[in-house]
């Protein structure tokens, strides 16, 4: 697929190891990177986005902004969104990569760049979504092009049906366990799962293809899945039968149960039940990996008529506008603020440690997010571990890392 959509998009066919200049649909830039890019268009390049229309600056890493010099940066941001007739997402609209794909700004067959390497998660539409720096981003602005190495492929079928309470987060995790965090470099990881998976679902799967180090993650469509939610899918983006790749992955989920990766990195992945018992300060549902609405209902779940442990702060924030507005109508929010959340604005919030719930020196988080480096999320002796949304719910309830199963146990704290 990625030498497919790469060959669409230049002159020619290209093959895995050749370099390829490629015709780029999108370029998508985070508030955090906006005045490099910005710099490197008008000062180094002395240019103006070619087609500003295929430009997208996007306010979401710290917004609203929690300093004076963030602050300036956006004002920038707005300033040359303003002159240049890029879009502009600004505070409270969501993350970069939900908002793309809210606004349609991703499509099968399209190649997307953004400053951001959770690029990848346009693969979720077979958009062949990669992250490059402001540079490289800044190029393709000015001249509506870039070039690459084509990458290699990873074979990743995924067979068997997810137990229930096992979601495609588990399913995402155990892949890079799998593969391992450099195990894909700069390699495409194409995802066979036939007509399994919604479109957040596919957006989880291709969002965690970074953490293996890929340069993309492209989920093949199935079924009628993306037609159903109105995508025109080319018949040439789906991948040969005959296709050849450098490894190939066959992962049963039906064997699955709910994965955890440990600190501090994203390949460390076990068994929750391994882990369980754990004291936790923190819990985050959000992020481009999982803050969409059917994340939250999972939460909602979990959470409903139930309080969060007195001694464990549960942080929620949709990863848009537009999951907010439909978790206000349906009452989800409802259900999670009643139970002790403290609900935030859509963007990033503390996905990556910058504002909106740091973490003190020895403290511990739960987080539905992708990476859990050393510092990711505030202080380097704070300790972060990914899970799912309805993972992170249930260790919210208890105060300690926890199945949704153990909710029903009694006597409920301090058992474990
Ligand atoms: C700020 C941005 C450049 C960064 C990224 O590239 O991924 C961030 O989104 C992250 O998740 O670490
Ligand atoms: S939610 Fe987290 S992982 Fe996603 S773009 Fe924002 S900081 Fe990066």
């Amino acid at each position: 697929m990625a030498e497919k959509i790469l060959s669409r998009r230049g002159i020619r066919t290209v093959y895995a190891g050749e370099l390829a200049v490629v015709d780029v649909d999108q370029v998508m830039v985070v508030d955090s990177i906006a005045q490099s890019f910005i710099g490197r268009m008008e000062e180094d390049l002395a240019a103006t986005p070619k087609f500003p229309e295929r430009v997208s600056i996007v306010v979401d890493h710290v917004a609203p902004a929690s300093t004076v010099s963030v602050a300036q940066a956006q004002k920038e941001a707005r300033e040359y969104a303003a002159r240049t007739g890029v879009r502009l997402f600004d505070v409270g609209r969501g993350i970069c990569h939900q908002v793309l794909m809210e606004e349609r700004l991703a499509q099968p067959g399209w190649l997307v760049l953004g400053s951001d390497s959770h690029s990848t998660t346009y693969g979720a539409v077979a958009a062949f979504g990669t992250g490059m720096g402001a540079t490289d981003i800044a190029l393709a602005a000015a001249s509506g092009k870039t070039w690459l190495r084509v990458p290699e492929s990873v074979k990743v079928t995924l067979t068997g049906d997810l137990q229930p309470g096992v979601t495609a987060k588990d399913a995402a995790l155990e892949m890079i366990r799998v593969l391992g965090a450099d195990g894909a470099t700069y390699q495409s990881i194409e995802i066979h799962a036939g007509d399994r998976f919604t479109r957040g679902e596919r957006m989880t799967l291709a969002n965690l293809c970074v953490e293996a180090g890929a340069k993309a993650g492209l989920v093949v469509p199935g079924g009628e899945i993306l037609t159903d939610y109105g995508y025109d899918i080319p018949d040439w983006v789906y991948p040969d039968p005959g296709a050849e790749y450098v490894r190939e992955v066959d992962l049963d989920l039906s064997n699955l149960r709910p994965r955890m990766s440990a600190p501090s990195e994203v390949d460390n992945v076990h068994d929750v039940a391994e882990l369980r018992g754990l004291k936790v300060d923190q819990v985050f549902i959000g992020t481009c990996t999982n803050g969409r609405l059917e994340d939250l209902h999972a939460a909602a779940k979990v959470l409903r008529g139930r309080r969060v442990d007195p001694s464990t702060r549960l942080l929620v924030i949709p990863a848009s506008s537009q999951v907010m507005e439909q978790a206000l109508e349906d009452g989800t929010l409802l259900t999670l603020q009643r139970a002790g959340a403290a609900l935030g604005t859509p963007g990033c919030g503390p996905c990556m440690g910058r504002h909106q719930g740091v973490l003190a020196p020895g403290e511990v988080c739960v987080s539905t997010s992708n990476r859990n480096f050393i510092g990711r999320m505030g202080d380097k002796d704070a300790q972060v571990y990914l899970a799912s949304p309805a993972v992170a719910a249930a260790t919210a309830v208890m105060g300690r890392i926890a199945l949704p199963e153990d909710l029903g146990r009694e006597p409920v704290r301090g058992a474990v």
